[in-house]
């Protein structure tokens, strides 16, 4: 998960110090925007399907999109179509279950070969949620994933189980919140965001990654890498992003605001 560039870690170790951050500014040059969406752009609910799409939520994502010439994505651990569906497809760039999908600026799309583990994974988790009521199974073709939100005293089974399964089958897991998954190797958020900002609109741009969960950590150090800089919503906790905002709220009226220097 790090870099190997030595001014970069001592910089995200300085940060990743430092529990209490200060609010990002509203005046960047050149900025290009990779935002998370559970927990940044929508609250937290019970299950997936509760987060439905919010007009000021697609509102501020079109605007923003506008106002920087397209150097917004929406970089998440959900599928692409869930994406779409909760941001009513608000933008064309977008990276879904952790950089395993990904919708480029022309609108042409990249999915990773689901590795063959995941199958096993979906069923052995549908096994785990048959004898756990709520236990919920999320089948994302390349990952799998099993959520406790519903019933938290499953979450050290769920986990043990999880581990279980990614030595017998090689896949990742990609703890969460109130989820474990197990992810098809090759990707995160870091190498999604680092993969943008290789080509126009993004290329040459200050990559800022706006995250709550542990995956978003691999963009905020992607974005230092870059030159950039990570913005962790919600509560304080060691982290690699520089600044901090308490919440959705908080996300979208700094969207609202920010504005692009010369
Ligand atoms: O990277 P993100 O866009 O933040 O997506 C992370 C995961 O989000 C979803 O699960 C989370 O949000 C649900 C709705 O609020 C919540 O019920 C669940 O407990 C959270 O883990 C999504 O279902 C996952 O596929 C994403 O990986």
């Amino acid at each position: 998960m790090g870099t190997s560039h030595p001014t970069v870690d001592a910089a995200a170790a300085a940060v990743e110090n430092s529990p209490h951050l200060p609010p990002p500014p509203f005046r960047i040059r050149r900025p290009a925007l990779f935002l998370d969406l559970d927990g940044v752009l929508a609250p937290l609910a019970e299950t997936p399907e509760a987060v439905v799409p919010h007009p000021r939520r697609t509102a501020a994502l079109k605007a923003v999109a506008d106002r920087f010439d397209g150097r917004v994505a929406i970089v998440s651990g959900r599928t692409l179509a869930e994406v779409d569906r909760i941001s009513e497809s608000a933008l064309t760039s977008a990276s879904g279950v952790h950089g395993l999908e990904r919708r480029r600026p022309d609108g042409s799309i990249h999915r990773a070969e689901p590795a063959e583990g995941v199958r096993v994974a979906v069923e052995a988790f549908e096994a785990f949620a048959a004898r756990v009521p709520g236990v919920i199974v999320e089948d994302k073709a390349v990952s799998a994933g099993l959520h406790f939100r519903q019933a938290p005293h499953a979450a050290a089974a769920a986990t043990a189980l999880a581990r279980c399964l990614a030595t017998d089958t090689g896949l990742v897991m990609q703890p969460g919140n109130a989820v474990i998954e197990l992810k098809t190797p090759g990707t995160d958020k870091g190498t999604a965001l680092t993969t943008f900002m290789e080509e126009p609109p993004f290329a040459g741009a200050c990559p800022i990654m706006v995250g709550d969960d542990l995956t978003d950590e691999y963009g905020f150090r992607a974005a230092e890498a870059l030159g950039g800089f990570g913005v962790l919503v919600g509560p304080a906790r060691q982290t690699a992003a520089r600044f901090g905002l308490p919440g959705v709220d908080e996300v979208l009226d700094w969207l609202e605001r920010l504005e692009e220097t010369a």
